[in-house]
């Protein structure tokens, strides 16, 4: 991440509302170009809200989220014209969910799945994209021989490796991550974020990843934000915050993760 790098993304007094029930509140931030940033709140706190509201997939109350386009054009997403917002999901952001089966087109082969957003975005020459395919699923350890397999035949944590190189194949500069490891057994889940630490550090991706898991926050993240109930209790770097949380809530949440 380069000191003079304008901001990637501006999150700006974001707020939304279901009715009388509050999905998250005044939410401001920046996000540089390679820049890491997890969101951490238990159940509840706003934080799917949030990043639904980011990917404009969800319309805000109030607020703006100003993105930095490929082109050096900013635009808010809360305002763009449905299509260009589908333009900018296809060319320049990624989404990874929680289930690898809403992110993954379970009726295709591996190698669809990874050669499809490349196809989205101009690419027309079948041997480049099938060479493409093989060489990401070896970058995310699946044995390339498998690239005519359905994910259906895959298990959890090799879906979600999956979803991971779709989304990263075409290089996209923001990926939103909603609860990468969620669902995953505790050695699935190691494997899957030094997957994830190596590729985001490699592509110099930014991030925003939501979890309820400390060392996902730990591992991944230069910064880390603190929702509570609809609102950010507490930022800064990750190890700053969770070394020496300075708001109760913070303070309980780093507690209960010690405690056997
Ligand atoms: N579609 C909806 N309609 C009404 N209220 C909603 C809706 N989606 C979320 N909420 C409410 O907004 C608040 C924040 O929910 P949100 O899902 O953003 O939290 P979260 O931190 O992502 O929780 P989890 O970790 O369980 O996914 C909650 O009170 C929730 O009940």
């Amino acid at each position: 991440m380069s000191p003079e790098a304008l901001p990637l993304l501006q999150v700006d007094h974001l707020d939304k509302c279901y009715g009388s029930i509050l999905g998250c509140r005044a939410v401001s931030f920046d996000l540089y170009p390679g820049e890491v940033l997890a969101v951490v709140g238990e159940s509840g706190s706003g934080k799917t809200t949030l990043l639904n509201c980011i990917s404009g997939n969800l319309e805000v109350s109030t607020g703006e989220v100003r993105y930095l386009t490929r082109h050096g054009q900013r635009v808010d997403v809360c305002t763009l014209p449905e299509v260009r917002r589908r333009y900018l999901a296809r060319t320049e952001w990624g989404i990874v969910r929680q289930n690898p089966r809403d992110g993954l087109r379970m009726d295709v082969s591996a190698g669809a799945n990874i050669g499809e957003p490349l196809m989205a975005t101009g690419a027309r020459h079948y041997g480049s994209i099938r060479n493409a395919a093989q060489t990401w699923l070896q970058q995310i350890e699946i044995d390339p021989g498998r690239m005519d397999d359905l994910p259906s035949t895959f298990s959890g944590g090799m879906q979600q490796r999956l979803q991971i190189a779709r989304n990263l194949v075409t290089q996209p500069r923001l990926v939103l991550m909603d609860e990468p490891t969620g669902g995953l057994d505790v050695s699935v889940q190691a494997r899957l974020l030094d997957l994830l630490r190596r590729l985001v550090s490699e592509l110099e991706i930014a991030v925003i990843v939501v979890t309820h898991d400390l060392a996902v926050a730990r591992l991944l993240a230069h910064r880390t934000m603190v929702m509570w109930r609809g609102e950010v209790v507490e930022a800064g770097l990750t190890d700053q915050v969770l070394d020496d949380p300075q708001h109760a809530y913070t303070q309980l949440l780093v507690s209960s993760v010690l405690m056997p």
